[in-house]
Parts: C-alpha cells; sequence; structure tokens
C-alpha cells in the first residue's frame, strides 16, 4: 500500500529525503515494498500546497528551487493552497507526517505540538527535530503507543549514523553504563576546519554554507544542540528521564586557533564532548571542551563526523562513527525510519 507523505518544514533536509525517495524509488518498493506519495508540504516561509492525489517531487523540488515557494505549484482542481502546518497535520490523507521544521531549543515548540497532533489525529511521524524527544519523550512516545501509530527520531542524534538504534538493535542484551561521544558536526567541523587555518567566524561560515548548522548556530556553538542529543540518549537509551537544566553545558565560544594550535603540538587536541554516566540510579551529564589525548579515538574524529562510545556489561566499549550533519546524511535518517515504518506497519496491520 502506498505511504502518503505530508512535510511540516521544507529546508534542506526534507528536499533532501524528497531527492532519495526519487534516486531510490525502484529499489525502495523492491526491496522494502516501500511505495511512497508526497501529498503535502506546509512551511512557514515556503508556504504550502495539498494534493490528495500526490505531488510531483520533481515539479516540487524546481518549484522551490526557482521561486524559494511551494505555492507556485501549478494547479490542478485538487490542489489546495495555504494550509498551515496544524491543519495540514489534521486534514490531508497523509499517513506519516515528516516533521522537519526548525529545532527550538527552548520550548521544543510547535514541533512538539505537530507530533501530538498528529498521533491524536492517528498519523504517524518521522523526525529529525530534536525538540520533541528531547523535551516531551516519554509523553509522545507512550501517546504514540497509545495510538498505535510508529515515531521514529533516529536522525536526532548523529543525523544518518545508527547511534539510537544501534543499542536497541544489535547491542541489545548489554548493560549500558557510561555514553560519551561527539554528537555536533558544527563544531567538530569549526575545531577542525581552524586546526587547519580558518578563523573562527569563517569556519562557521563554512559549516552553514554545507548545511551543518542549526538555523540559530548559537545552538551549536554554545552546545545547546549537544546538550539536547545528550538529554535524549538519557531518556531514550538510559531510560532515565534527564532534562535539559541537569546538563552541565559550555560550548566552544572561548576556543581560538592559538588554543587548537598548540594543543596539536603538545599531540593533543580540543573536541566538544557529551557525557553520560549512571551513578546510583541516577545520570551525570555534561557537555563542554575537553583536551584529548591525539591518540583518544573522539580526538582522531574530524570534519562533520561525529563518534559515540557505548560502555556495555557484556561487549565493552563499542565505538560507532559517521556523519554528524549533513542533508543527504539527515534525510537518509528519515528514510530508515520510513523503512521501519513499512515493517511495523505491517507487523501491527495498521
Ligand atoms: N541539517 C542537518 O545536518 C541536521 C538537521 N537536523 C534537524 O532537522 C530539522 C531540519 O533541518 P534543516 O532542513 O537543515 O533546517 P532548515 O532551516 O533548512 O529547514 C527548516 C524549515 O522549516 C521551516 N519552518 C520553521 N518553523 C516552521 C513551522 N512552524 N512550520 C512549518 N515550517 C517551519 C523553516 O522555514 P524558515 O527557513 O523560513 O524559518 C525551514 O524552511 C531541524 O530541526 C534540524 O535541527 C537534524 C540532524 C542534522
Ligand atoms: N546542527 C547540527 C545538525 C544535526 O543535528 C549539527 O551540527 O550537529
Amino acid at each position: 500500500m502506498t505511504v502518503n507523505l505530508a512535510f511540516i518544514g521544507f529546508g534542506g533536509v526534507g528536499q533532501a529525503l524528497v531527492k532519495i525517495l526519487m534516486e531510490k524509488r525502484g529499489s525502495l518498493i523492491s526491496e522494502h515494498d516501500l511505495d511512497t506519495r508526497i501529498v503535502a508540504v506546509s512551511d512557514v516561509m515556503k508556504g504550502s500546497v495539498y494534493d490528495p492525489n500526490g505531488l510531483d517531487p520533481q515539479v516540487l523540488l524546481d518549484t522551490v528551487e526557482t521561486w524559494n515557494h511551494v505555492e507556485k505549484y501549478p494547479e490542478s482542481p485538487t490542489t489546495i493552497k495555504g494550509w498551515d502546518s496544524f491543519k495540514t497535520i489534521k486534514e490531508s490523507n497523509a499517513d506519516v507526517i515528516v516533521e522537519v521544521a526548525f529545532t527550538n531549543v527552548t520550548t521544543g515548540q510547535p514541533a512538539i505540538d505537530h507530533c501530538r497532533t498528529a498521533f491524536e489525529y492517528g498519523k504517524s511521524v518521522v523526525t529529525t527535530n530534536k525538540g520533541p524527544v528531547a523535551l516531551a519523550y516519554k509523553e509522545l512516545a507512550a501517546l504514540a503507543k497509545d495510538k498505535q501509530r510508529f515515531w521514529g527520531f533516529e536522525g536526532t542524534v548523529m543525523s544518518g549514523t545508527p547511534a539510537l538504534r544501534l543499542p536497541f538493535t544489535t547491542l541489545a542484551g548489554n548493560e549500558i553504563s557510561e555514553i560519551k561521544g561527539i554528537l555536533n558536526g558544527t563544531t567538530n567541523f569549526m575545531l577542525t576546519e581552524m586546526e587547519k587555518g580558518l578563523e573562527y567566524e569563517e569556519a562557521l561560515k563554512l559549516a552553514q554554507t554545507k548545511g551543518y548548522a542549526e538555523a540559530d548556530p548559537t545552538s551549536d556553538v554554545e552546545g545547546y544542540d549537544a546538550r539536547y542529543k545528550t538529554v535524549i540518549l538519557a531518556n531514550v537509551v538510559l531510560d532515565y528521564p534527564l532534562t535539559s537544566e541537569d546538563v552541565v553545558c559550555s560550548g566552544m565560544t572561548s576556543i581560538t586557533r592559538e588554543m587548537l594550535l598548540e594543543a596539536i603540538k603538545q599531540k593533543k587536541r580540543w573536541r566538544l564532548v557529551s557525557r553520560l554516566k549512571s551513578n546510583n540510579g541516577t545520570v551525570d551529564a555534561s557537555v563542554g571542551l575537553e583536551l584529548l589525548d591525539e591518540n583518544d579515538p573522539l580526538a582522531t574524529v574530524s570534519g562533520a563526523l561525529n563518534a559515540i562510545v557505548y560502555e556495555c556489561d557484556l561487549s565493552g566499549s563499542i565505538l560507532l562513527t559517521g556523519a554528524g550533519a549533513g542533508l543527504k546524511e539527515t534525510g537518509f535518517s528519515l528514510l530508515i525510519d520510513l523503512i521501519h515504518y513499512q515493517k511495523e506497519r505491517k507487523l501491527l496491520n495498521i
């Protein structure tokens, strides 16, 4: 059965997913029985278009590229323009809401309400938006379960690198007592570009150009984005209700090129490291710059790559590294969520 998708937000990541769905259409159908149809896009600035019979993905991408707006999408008797995000979620014939609006690191809104409304209206959600998972994980996971709907959020930690599914799939059976990692692509990219000679502002600009940075890059450089990911890991992987306020957090704004170059001379590297440690029934967590020995596995992670180490009681220390940001990579994280949606949907008969 075709899966109808509605996009809430249509920036770099949303458009990257559309390209992937077009490029891989044949193998998604033949190998995963995943046949998708885009029925709606609703974006706060780019406008909205809905067609219950489906939008042409290439025409949609061309329209955005040409006009930076979707309301120029060609008219047909069944297209409707101007629906806001909530009307799209409630009234479209989408099976899955692809929530790719911006991450709000203060309130998590309106993304939390987008997810809540979707579940209440019988829709599943795949998202890369960290707000709902960091701030409302327990409530939304319970609601999705109650309504028998799927909630996928693999890309909220380490983009397309499977940091969240790994502990639940191939590491299942272990007790994880400690997690550490580099969880923000923008800052890691900036640190390594500055090691190569760029100034702070130049490195930030380049990270923005490459689509790594948040809409407001303060979230990256002050450590708020990494803090959200740390909270997600605590709630989802360690099953502990950590909040943002519980995380001791500092960013990378104090770093200079001189500090980075001096560290290299001393065979060390500065990295923005997240740490979580189970401690007598609670979890201690922090995000901040650390001066690591150059042989430390985290010190060797460069560019927009991220890495995470799970300390497991049976399998020992497991290191996973891969893209922490990037449009295609994050688009992939939504694709893997959609593939899992399709599998679960068949099992649940929904
Ligand atoms: N880029 C990356 O590498 C990664 C991104 N993410 C997350 O994925 C999400 C999307 O990222 P990305 O595509 O790069 O971001 P963009 O800023 O490119 O796109 C977000 C889009 O959502 C729109 N938007 C904002 N608020 C609303 C709203 N209330 N309703 C509908 N649309 C809205 C924005 O409009 P406008 O621009 O006009 O504000 C923009 O077009 C973010 O939450 C980000 O944190 C997660 C992992 C990696
Ligand atoms: N801005 C974020 C994007 C992914 O979450 C980052 O740089 O890691």
